[in-house]
């Protein structure tokens, strides 16, 4: 008999692989604290370079701390030459998300403290990342719209350079505002699928650039952050379908009837509200007003609560939207297009990311386990202990 637990089938709902001081959430309540700080309180009075540094150090930083931080992050905007140069030579039609992971490498390479493992260089790596992807998703879309990147504008901060490295126009200050509201929003969630994956990684003792790179990867699916652009791309559809917005009910039922999910909606530990969403509509709705796009926070108010109507109709407990969705419209508020949209969930996250991959490779031995190794059962074929005969091509005909 196997000395093992059984969480088969259950994507390890639950089962605690590690322990972590960099966020928690209470799924019951609809609480996220980043390293002891309540999300609410963080986005409301928080910048994102200062959440950045909460969760990459781990304690709110001191005036000069902060100044130092914001000017290693500046510091380090520029891209090595030869990426953008190598971007010229690459389909135009790739996608930004396979653009985003396939730079990682090319970033390592770049990088004069790849093979040292202290922790403060991979601090430095770490800051060096993050100020480094908004310039790659930036660079490669100006490339493949026959553009020629910008360079950084140091006066700007962390969002703001982001939106006039990608538009070319310096962006208004309640926009650029709004967003690193939502990059702080995005930035850590404990251990989702992305962050599993970086940390699964890294605990091989693979650097930082592959398990951030593996991020990337994991968070690219529909399930997981590829389905910020998925709900703009329903919501394309359902205007392709219906002739008026009463029509949106019975679309949103059939859906959920033929057995398919609702993207946005639904979280695989909140089971309540997701305390991000609340936040994230409410200034999807003020942005909507400013920008004339009310329709489009109607219609995805109005998916919300149908979705909400026909699991209470089904007899299920509940579901409500996650991060992804009013993230989408609030991007394309900004003019940012949909296949940007979940490599911004990756310009935000990577902080979180980068955190818990330092928190992996220095936390203390018995906080975490050395090597993921889990196991699983063998259902295939056996055919006991010398194994199946084999037989050369010829006998098998
Ligand atoms: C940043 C993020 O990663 S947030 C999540 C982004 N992903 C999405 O928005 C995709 C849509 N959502 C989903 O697929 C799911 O809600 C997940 C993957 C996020 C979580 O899934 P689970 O942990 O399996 O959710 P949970 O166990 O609570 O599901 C309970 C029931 O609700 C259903 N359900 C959950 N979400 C949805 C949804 N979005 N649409 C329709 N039904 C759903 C499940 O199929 C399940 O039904 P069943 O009891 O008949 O089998
Ligand atoms: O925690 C999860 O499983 C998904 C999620 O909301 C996130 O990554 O922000």
């Amino acid at each position: 008999m196997k000395n093992t637990v059984r969480i088969k089938n259950m994507g390890l709902r639950g089962v605690p692989v590690a322990d972590t001081k960099i966020s928690f959430i209470d799924g019951l309540k609809g609480i996220l604290i980043y390293r002891g700080y309540r999300i609410e309180e963080l986005a409301e009075k928080s910048s994102f370079v200062e959440t950045a540094y909460l969760l990459l150090n781990g304690t709110l930083p001191r005036t000069k701390e902060l100044e130092q931080f914001n000017a290693e992050l500046v510091a380090s905007r520029k891209l090595p030459d030869f990426i953008l140069k190598s971007f010229r030579n690459w389909p135009k039609n790739a996608a930004p998300m396979d653009v985003l992971q396939a730079s990682l490498p090319l970033l390592a390479m770049a990088d004069p403290e790849l093979m040292d493992e202290t922790r403060d260089a991979n601090v430095r790596k770490a800051i060096r990342i993050i100020a480094r992807m908004p310039a790659i998703l930036a660079g490669w879309h100006r490339i493949r719209n026959g553009l020629d990147p910008l360079p950084p504008d140091h006066a700007l901060s962390h969002t703001a350079n982001f939106l006039w490295q990608l538009h070319g126009r310096k962006p208004d200050v309640h926009m650029a505002k709004d967003l690193d509201v939502c990059m702080i929003l995005h930035a850590e969630h404990t251990f989702n699928a992305s962050t599993f994956a970086c940390r699964e990684v890294v605990s091989t003792r693979a650097h930082m650039y592959a398990g951030v790179s593996a991020g990337i990867g994991a968070l690219s699916g529909s399930l997981h952050g590829g389905a910020n652009a998925k709900v703009m791309e329903m919501l394309f559809q359902i205007e392709k379908e219906i002739s008026s917005e009463d029509d949106i009910a019975k679309w949103v039922k059939q859906k959920m009837d033929r057995g398919e999910k609702m993207m946005g909606m639904g979280h695989a530990v909140y089971k309540t509200f997701d305390p991000r969403s609340i936040i994230l509509k409410e200034i999807c709705r003020r942005l909507a007003v400013e920008t004339g796009h009310m329709k489009w926070y109607r219609w995805l108010s109005r998916i919300e609560e149908e979705c909400h109507r026909e699991f209470e109709r089904k007899g299920k407990s509940w579901i409500k939207s996650n991060v992804d969705f009013y993230a989408g419209l609030l991007y394309a508020m900004m003019d940012i297009p949909v296949d940007l949209m979940t490599p911004m969930f990756a310009l935000s996250i990577v902080t979180g990311w980068c955190s818990h991959v330092i928190e992996e490779k220095f936390a203390e031995a018995q906080e975490k386990p050395v090597l993921y190794r889990p196991e699983a059962d063998y259902v295939g074929d056996y055919c006991g202990a010398m194994g199946c005969e084999y037989k050369s091509v010829d006998q098998r005909g």
